[in-house]
């Protein structure tokens, strides 16, 4: 299956955010608050375009199940996510609200947010889209599953629940993302495949910068636009 290829694929990748500075910091407990605030500043930002990615896709679906299978997303989008922001918020004691306020974005969650429009926009095959979209709940789900068997946290530690929470609430997402990935890729090209990969790979690199951007509290540099 061209999925058991994808995750092969980005293992490394996935072995190096484990060990960058952001998951790191969280498994101590002591990331930087200012980091914190950068990534959900960011993250704000990001899944509120991801939401609307998804209504796109919604006008390329092929079938009712995909249809409720893409309002079921937005959903969670909209409330459930918010429970990993909350225990973010909560670890840095600002109301999570006042958190998203002053957010903009940051180069590296922009390149990744257009590069799924991309494919929204050039590709009619909503497999495009999904090979983009689909490290997103992937690489939570991995990064979150090979913290909790590799450390013990202690039931008041900050971050426990975030990684829960990604290790409990994933599989369905991934599961159907990747359903897709493999149903439409039988009817492709070897070179449309090969597309599929690299989206893949691209977007998990991304996951890893994005995390990274926050750890170095990333910018665009300073240029005054009201002189
Ligand atoms: C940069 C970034 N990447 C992934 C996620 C996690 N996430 C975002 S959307 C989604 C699936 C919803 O269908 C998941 C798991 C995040 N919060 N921020």
């Amino acid at each position: 299956m061209l999925t058991d290829k994808l995750i092969q694929d980005v293992e490394p990748i996935i072995e190096e955010i484990y060990y960058d500075d952001f998951i790191q910091g969280l498994i101590r407990g002591d990331i930087e608050k200012s980091s914190v605030i950068h990534y959900l500043q960011a993250d704000a930002l990001y899944l509120d375009e991801f939401a609307k990615i998804y209504a796109m896709l919604i006008a390329k679906a092929d079938s009712r199940e995909t249809v409720k299978y893409l309002l079921g997303q937005m959903e969670f989008l909209f409330d459930g996510e918010s429970e990993a922001h909350e225990t973010l918020a909560r670890s840095v004691d600002m109301p999570y609200e006042e958190i998203i306020e002053a957010g903009e974005w940051y180069p590296s969650a922009d390149h990744y947010i257009k590069h799924m429009y991309y494919n929204v926009y050039a590709k009619e095959n909503i497999a495009f889209t999904f090979s983009a979209m689909a490290p997103c709940p992937y690489v939570y789900k991995k990064i979150a599953q090979m913290v909790l068997e590799r450390n013990t946290f202690e039931n008041d530690h900050p971050y426990r629940s975030w990684f829960e929470f990604y290790n409990d609430d994933m599989d369905d997402t991934v599961d159907v993302m990747f359903d897709i990935i493999n149903r439409e890729s039988g009817n492709m090209t070897q070179k449309d495949i090969t597309v599929l990969r690299k989206n893949f790979i691209q977007s998990t690199e991304h996951e890893k910068r994005f995390f990274n951007m926050a750890a170095i509290k990333e910018r665009w540099m300073e240029v005054g636009v009201n002189a």
